[in-house]
């Protein structure tokens, strides 16, 4: 910290907070703002100063408004964290300059870590943004609308409950007391009451995330909505006071963002194309209610719509809710549903009042739902997540049977299916004719005459899953296709972490092909025990052939996978490893030798189970899964071998 109270870090994670501090001299001369990945946090006042202690990236607000402003506010993550007290002509000024805004707080500096990593998600456009938007939105899954009038009321003990029915939460913001006593629902100056409430919306907001961390689902995304009255919400009729609402969701870093499609091209497509540059992390879900039951809304009408809700492409998800007149509006809205062509966005179609809850049971994603522990439902016919389940499973979703023969997997399994609603069950032995087999969780094999082999397994040279895979037509038979889930898991798992340029993996049988595969992808050099591959083996990984570890011992530093037995030799190089993987899939497994330098494994093996059940639970219901109540299921099994050991 130099005398004059500025503080610059220089970049890097790795340094301490205080080395990073850098003196006076260097920061003035070179006044460089933090790199465009990292946050270029901005402060103001004594208990946000506090609050950033330690974090990287940081410019004190005086200065920012004195220096530096135009680039601040080019920069693509700048985020201003303002103490309560500072002074209100200078956080306005900050506020105009910066995109994000955190409250300080002993979550401040989480809250900048996870909106860094928000701006860097894929853009629009990008098919790898489509496909995390499809997982989010698969089968059975729900948004619950929080009705509270200040979201500090939502409890760690609530939370906890909401999050082993729901998938994301719904911020219905014009519902706050703070916004509902201001011109934004009474009708007025629009832009300055959206300044005023910016504030306690982003504090109200933090507090959630902290609850949500405290109650372990802080990695459920947050929909901002802005409803006016004509949609079923509470603020004033006009895109102004929508729209600047919408932005205080955005500057808070939220996940998804309801837009309203109903308002006039011009405000609509200008505050989409400015969302979307300005914060390309949040994605768009373009909605639209008619709320007037005398309104009649045909087949047509409603695929006009849903058009309308694409938001000239720029919606990620679109979401219609049609007043029903009775059961037959249900039908008549989902049909509209499957019949437009909206490019893949996911699509919620459902009805308001008693007569629509039928399209609330149909509609299969993201279904907006209530829950008993909230002081009411945020639309008329709303149910809650484990009635719609209930019903779905008398009506449609059939119980299908799993061979899963790990015992650690299975748990994780069974608790993930539980979690989600659907009935199915779990065995150690299913027999793949059977009329109720789902799929299946093998050892890996090459023996797979009988199935349809899908390019990933043929890649890798292994067969780990077996998936029920939907034909071009609905009508034929399902195959079954042999699937490798665990290259794919090790990949998303070790893609994330700086790794070393050299990777063994132990283990001469089909165990060690996905490893081998998925590291290959990741480091320059893979070394394999002697007799992994033949010569003429077609599917050692195409990256390359992975030389044998006993040509070429590695001189640097490495990462060692365990995926087999270990000799001495195998040992003593794990122990010399810098990294460890336990990738045996056993937690039942001897214990690995102990290693002189690794961070006493990088992911051991409940970690590697989890990344495996989550990937299998992703072929298998073609949604995100609930990862928390996996990694239990997978601790429990582990603490339970441990027991019995003792
Ligand atoms: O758009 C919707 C759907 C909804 O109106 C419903 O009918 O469940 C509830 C709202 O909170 C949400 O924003």
């Amino acid at each position: 910290v130099s005398p004059r109270g500025l503080k610059w870090f220089v970049r890097g994670r790795s340094m301490s907070a205080a080395a990073t501090t850098v003196s006076p001299r260097y920061s003035e001369k070179t006044k460089v703002l933090p790199r465009s990945e990292e946050a270029c946090v901005v402060v103001v006042g004594k208990d946000a100063v506090a609050s950033v202690a330690g974090v990287t990236g940081v410019v004190e607000g005086s200065r920012v408004l004195a220096e530096s402003a135009n680039q601040v506010r080019e920069h693509p993550i700048s985020i201003l964290c303002a103490s309560e007290d500072a002074d209100e002509g200078v956080v306005e000024a900050l506020r105009d300059a910066t995109s994000y805004e955190v409250a300080p707080g002993p979550e401040a500096a989480a809250e900048i870590r996870r909106i860094e990593a928000l701006a860097r998600r894929p853009g629009l456009g990008q098919a790898i943004r489509k496909s995390e938007v499809r997982l989010d939105f698969g089968d059975d899954t729900f948004f619950l609308s929080l009705t509270y009038e200040d979201l500090s009321l939502a409890t760690p003990e609530t939370l906890r409950e909401f999050a082993k029915e729901v998938d994301m939460l719904e911020i219905r913001a014009d519902l706050l007391e703070c916004v509902q006593a201001s011109a934004l629902a009474g009708g007025g100056d629009a832009a300055a009451a959206a300044r005023d409430v910016c504030g306690s919306v982003v504090r109200q907001v933090g507090a959630l995330r902290a609850a949500m961390r405290a109650a372990g689902c802080g990695d459920m995304p947050l929909l901002f909505t802005a409803r006016s009255k004509n949609q079923c919400g509470a603020l004033a009729d006009s895109p102004e006071a929508v729209y600047a609402l919408a932005a205080v969701g955005l500057r808070a870093g939220v996940e998804w963002l309801d837009v309203e499609a109903n308002w006039p091209a011009l405000d609509k497509h200008g505050f989409v194309e400015w969302a979307s540059s300005r914060y390309p992390g949040t994605r768009l879900l373009g909605s639209q209610h008619v709320v007037d039951a005398d309104h009649d809304v045909g087949p047509k009408t409603a695929v006009r719509l849903l058009h309308a809700c694409a938001l000239g492409g720029r919606a990620d998800a679109v979401k219609l809710v049609v007043a029903a007149r009775d059961e037959r509006d249900s039908i008549a809205v989902r049909s509209a549903a499957s019949e437009a062509d909206l490019d893949d966005a996911p699509c919620v179609a459902i009805c308001l009042g008693d007569a629509g809850r039928l399209s609330r049971v149909l509609n299969r994603v993201m279904t907006p739902v209530t829950h008993r522990l909230l002081g009411g439902a945020a639309a008329p016919g709303q149910l809650d997540a484990k009635t719609l389940m209930a019903l779905r499973r008398q009506l449609f979703v059939s119980r299908k049977v799993f061979g899963v023969a790990s015992p650690a997997l299975a748990k994780a399994h069974a608790a993930a299916f539980d979690r989600v609603g659907l009935p199915h069950v779990v065995q150690e032995v299913v027999d793949p004719n059977d009329e109720a087999f789902g799929g299946a969780a093998l050892e890996p094999t090459r023996d797979w005459a009988d199935l349809v082999v899908s390019d990933k397994a043929a890649a890798v040279g292994a067969v780990d899953t077996i998936v029920l895979a939907d034909d071009q037509s609905r009508r034929s038979p399902k195959t079954r296709r042999g699937d490798n889930a665990l290259a794919p898991a090790l990949e998303r798992a070790l893609g994330a972490r700086r790794l070393p340029p050299t990777a063994i993996v132990f283990g001469a049988d089909s165990r060690a092909y996905a490893p081998v595969y998925a590291l290959s992808n990741l480091v320059p050099t893979v070394l394999v025990d002697p007799g992994l591959y033949r010569d003429d083996d077609d599917h050692r990984p195409r990256l390359g052939i992975p030389r044998s570890r006993d040509d070429d011992p590695p001189e640097g530093p490495f990462l060692a996978v365990v995926a087999g037995d270990l000799d001495a030799s195998g040992a003593d190089l794990v122990a010399r490893a810098d990294l460890v993987v336990d990738a045996r899939l056993d937690p039942r497994a001897p214990p690995l030798p102990a290693t002189a330098t690794a961070t006493a494994g990088l992911l051991d093996a409940t970690a590697v189970l989890l990344e495996l059940a989550d990937e299998q639970q992703r072929l298998w219901t073609s949604r995100r899964p609930p990862r928390v109540v996996m990694a239990e299921a997978i601790l429990l099994d582990a603490a339970t071998i441990q027991c019995d050991a003792h």
